[in-house]
């Protein structure tokens, strides 16, 4: 039987080079006003996933928060999924890409406030080989961009900027085949995204068609790197040159790499160099508290 008063806390300690003191003396102040049991996870970076899901099923908290990036918001979504909790997200990352999609506000005490609210959205997870993507992965540029992130010394904004000019001297274009039900494209990529949601952390929106949950994600393959569709993206205008970009609305596919292995990442998390991904969307994953 699952407690009404228990709520558990995962906090990321790295993530967005945040100190989350303030976040776990404010939950702990929230939670005890509203007569909930406080848990709290710190995670490590090793085995993460499979401790919590273990905590929460001997917890049984009837709420989960998560202080973090959406590395973490993912991998806590994933430990969670089939167990009956609701989800909470403070946003503490560095680019806060989810966060943005449900709307959440920015603010510690804002984000604490729904997070105890009683407002909720089930909200559909793409599986992408092994993986669980609530928000955007993608093959190709951004990828390796976020390969050079991890790897590079600057976190935060700062870092992602820093990186994007070493990235776009390293990447090139690959020959993709993308395999779904409504048919077959052979093309040369400069990125294929499989995005449940809208937008990137950093406000970019990749997919205006993007709903969390329709029980479809959409695929948006950049042919090449073209400055007026790239406005039209920026300025939500949904006409593209086809030559340049495709979108397509879909529950599964598959995108095999023709010519050379490419740089993978799922929420923002670099995975390795893949051939060949199987990605498949997962209806009404978890529930998540929205204003
Ligand atoms: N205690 C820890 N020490 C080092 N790495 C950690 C720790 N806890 C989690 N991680 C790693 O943090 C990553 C997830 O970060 P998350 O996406 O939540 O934040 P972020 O916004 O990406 O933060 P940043 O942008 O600063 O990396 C995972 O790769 C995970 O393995």
């Amino acid at each position: 039987m699952f407690s009404e008063r228990k709520v558990l806390l995962v906090v990321n300690p790295i993530s967005g080079n945040k100190d989350k003191q303030e976040i776990l003396l404010k939950v702990a102040a929230r939670a005890e006003e509203d007569d909930y049991v406080l848990s709290i996870f710190s995670t490590t970076g090793i085995d993460d996933l499979n401790e919590i899901r273990e905590l929460v099923k001997n917890l049984c908290p009837s709420r989960v928060l998560v202080a973090g990036g959406d590395g973490t918001i993912s991998m806590v979504a994933e430990a969670v999924q089939g167990q009956e909790v609701i989800f909470g997200i403070i946003p503490a990352g560095s680019a806060n890409g989810l966060s943005a999609d449900f709307g959440l506000p920015v603010s510690i005490d804002e984000s604490i406030e729904v997070a105890f609210g009683e407002n909720s959205v089930h909200i559909d997870a793409v599986k992408i080989n092994e993986d669980i993507s609530l928000h955007l992965s993608d093959i190709g540029l951004n990828a390796l961009l976020v390969k050079n992130y991890e790897s590079g010394d600057t976190r935060g904004k700062l870092g992602y900027a820093l990186e994007m000019f070493k990235t776009l001297n390293e990447h090139e274009n690959f020959q993709v085949r993308i395999t779904t039900d409504q048919g077959i494209i052979e093309t040369e990529a400069l990125v294929v995204i499989i995005a449940n949601a809208k937008k990137y952390g950093t406000g970019i929106s990749i997919n205006p068609f993007g709903d969390m949950s329709d029980g479809k994600f959409e695929l948006v393959i950049a042919k090449k790197i073209d400055f007026i569709e790239t406005a039209k993206f920026l300025t939500g205008n949904t006409e593209f040159n086809h030559d340049v970009m495709e979108f397509l609305s879909v529950e599964k596919a598959k995108i095999e790499c023709l010519d050379r292995e490419v740089y993978f990442q799922v929420d923002g998390e670099y995975k390795g160099l893949v051939r060949c991904v199987e990605a498949e969307i997962l209806k009404n994953y978890v529930t998540v508290l929205v204003p």
